[in-house]
C-alpha cells in the first residue's frame, strides 16, 4: 500500500536525524523537502525569521495553529526558555500521529503539547484545560481561511494580552487577504511584514508579525 508524504517525511527524519537533536531533525526535513519532495513546512528561509521572533519574544507560552508534521513546533520548542511550553493544534489525526513521532525523535515531548481537534472547539477550552492565562506568541500556519475567525476567537476568549505577538505564515502565498486586511487596519494591532519566499521555492511569500495592543 502507498505511503503518504508525512510518512515519507518521518522516514527521512528517522534515517537522517540524530535522536534527541532537534536541529538535526529540522535539517533532515529541510533536506528532504529540497531534494526529494516539497512539503508545506515553514521551511529554512522563513524559519530563520521565525527563530528571530521567538528569540526576541522569549515566550513562556506559545500557541501554534497547524502542526502538520511538527517542523515548526520543533523549531520553536528548541528556542524556548527552560519552563517555556508550546501547545500545537492539529485537526488531522494522521498528521498528528506523524508529528508526535517527529517531536519524539527530537526529544521535545516535554516542551510540546500536541492537541488533536478543531480550533473552534479547542480555543475556547485552552485556558481551563491547560492552565494557560494568555499566550506570549501565537504562530498561525493552518487553513488560511481560519486565520481571521480564529484570531477573533482568541481575542474573545481572552487568550491575548497587551504585547502578545501573532506571527502568521503564508500571508502572500497561498495568501490570507481577509486576515491581512483586518490585522493591518485594526487599531488593536501594530503589524510588520517580513518579506521572504514560499518554502523551498523562489515564489514570494512572507510572515506578518502583529503585536496585540490590548
Ligand atoms: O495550506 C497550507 N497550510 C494549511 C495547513 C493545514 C494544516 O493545519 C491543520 N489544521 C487545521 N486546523 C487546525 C487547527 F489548528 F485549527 F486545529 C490545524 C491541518 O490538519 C493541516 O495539517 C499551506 C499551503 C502552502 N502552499 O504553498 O500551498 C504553503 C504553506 O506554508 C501552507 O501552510
Ligand atoms: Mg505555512
Amino acid at each position: 500500500t502507498q505511503s503518504t508524504r508525512p510518512q515519507r517525511l518521518l522516514a527521512a527524519v528517522q534515517k537522517n536525524a540524530t535522536r534527541g537533536d532537534p536541529r538535526s531533525v529540522v535539517l533532515a526535513i529541510d533536506q528532504f523537502c529540497r531534494q526529494k519532495e516539497w512539503a508545506m513546512n515553514v521551511g529554512d528561509e522563513k524559519g530563520c525569521i521565525l527563530d528571530s521572533v521567538v528569540s526576541e519574544v522569549n515566550p513562556g507560552a506559545v500557541l501554534e495553529l497547524g502542526t502538520y508534521c511538527g517542523y515548526s513546533a520543533v523549531r520553536i520548542a528548541c528556542l524556548l526558555p527552560p519552563h517555556g511550553k508550546i501547545i500545537t493544534l492539529e485537526f488531522n489525526p494522521d498528521n498528528a500521529a506523524i508529528a508526535r513521532q517527529v517531536i519524539a525523535w527530537a526529544g521535545l515531548e516535554e516542551k510540546i503539547q500536541l492537541v488533536v481537534g478543531a480550533s473552534g472547539d479547542w480555543i475556547p477550552k485552552i485556558k481551563e484545560q491547560f492552565g494557560v492565562k494568555t499566550f506570549d506568541l501565537v504562530f498561525l500556519d493552518h487553513w488560511k481561511d481560519r486565520y481571521l475567525p480564529d484570531t477573533k476567537l482568541m481575542e474573545e476568549c481572552g487568550l491575548l494580552r497587551e504585547g502578545s505577538i501573532l506571527l502568521a505564515d503564508n500571508v502572500i502565498c497561498p495568501g490570507t487577504p481577509d486576515y491581512l486586511e483586518y490585522i493591518r487596519n485594526s487599531p488593536r494591532y501594530k503589524s510588520q511584514y517580513f518579506k521572504s519566499h514560499l518554502e523551498y521555492t523562489k515564489v514570494e511569500d512572507g510572515l506578518e508579525k502583529s503585536v496585540f495592543l490590548g
